[in-house]
């Protein structure tokens, strides 16, 4: 399956009381990955909301990865998103098998990114590209370093941070092949406009 367009990236907070209209929004407008993001340690919901997701993407035929959380992700047989500080890659490949879908944050290193590769990720993801209101401390990374990137490394490449429709085509033209986005899709006041948005990040790929 080839990893390229928007990657939606939940959140419970900035969904809440819309949660699955927006995330069904954002897949009527054609999302490439989804990304359960939920940070709470409420286990129960989180599970019902992974599975909630589940349903839709199997609909949608849109591939889902939880957030943090490989022994959930195990549980529902869908991918991982592992940060640096998530525990090591090469236990949730074992976990999960070769066909999953395991993504790994690199932050603005490609020390990370290549460590990530020799460890089984099926993707690397730098950033924050811009100011981002979701997590504002995250380490920063610029276009210079996503050129460096495209050259040196074989894998799909996600960008993350502060992505907007206003800022993106830059990071397309300079390698990304995965655009993932928290607030510049689900920040959308109505379920037609995030349909929208998911549309035109899309339509960046298209030439
Ligand atoms: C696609 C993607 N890229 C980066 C992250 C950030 O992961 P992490 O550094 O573990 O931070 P949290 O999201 O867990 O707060 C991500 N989730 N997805
Ligand atoms: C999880 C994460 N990691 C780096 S920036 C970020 C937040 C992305 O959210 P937004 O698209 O709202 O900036
Ligand atoms: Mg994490």
């Amino acid at each position: 399956m080839k990893l390229r367009g928007l990657y939606a990236i939940t959140d419970s907070q900035l969904l809440a009381g819309r949660f699955l209209s927006h995330v069904e929004a954002a897949l009527e407008g054609g999302v490439c990955l989804l990304q359960y993001r939920d940070k709470s340690d409420d286990a129960a919901r989180r599970l019902r909301e992974a599975e909630g997701l589940m349903k839709l993407c199997e609909r949608y035929g849109t591939q889902l990865l939880i957030n943090d959380d490989a022994e959930l992700a195990a549980r529902l047989g869908v991918g991982v998103h592992l940060g640096q500080t998530d525990g090591p890659l090469t236990p949730s490949r074992a976990l999960l098998g070769r066909r999953a879908i395991i993504g790994s944050t690199c932050h603005a290193s490609l020390e990370l990114a290549a460590q990530a590769a020799s460890e089984g990720a099926s993707y690397v993801a730098f950033g924050r590209f811009f100011n981002s209101v979701t997590k504002p401390g995250a380490p920063a990374a610029n276009v210079e370093l996503l050129e460096q990137a495209r050259a040196q490394v074989k894998l799909p490449i996600a960008v993350i941070g502060g992505i907007t429709l206003d800022n993106a085509a830059p990071l397309v033209a300079h390698g990304a092949d995965l655009l993932a986005v928290i607030h510049g899709l689900f920040g959308a006041d109505s379920a037609q406009e995030v349909t929208r948005r998911a549309r035109a990040f899309n339509a960046l790929f298209a030439s």
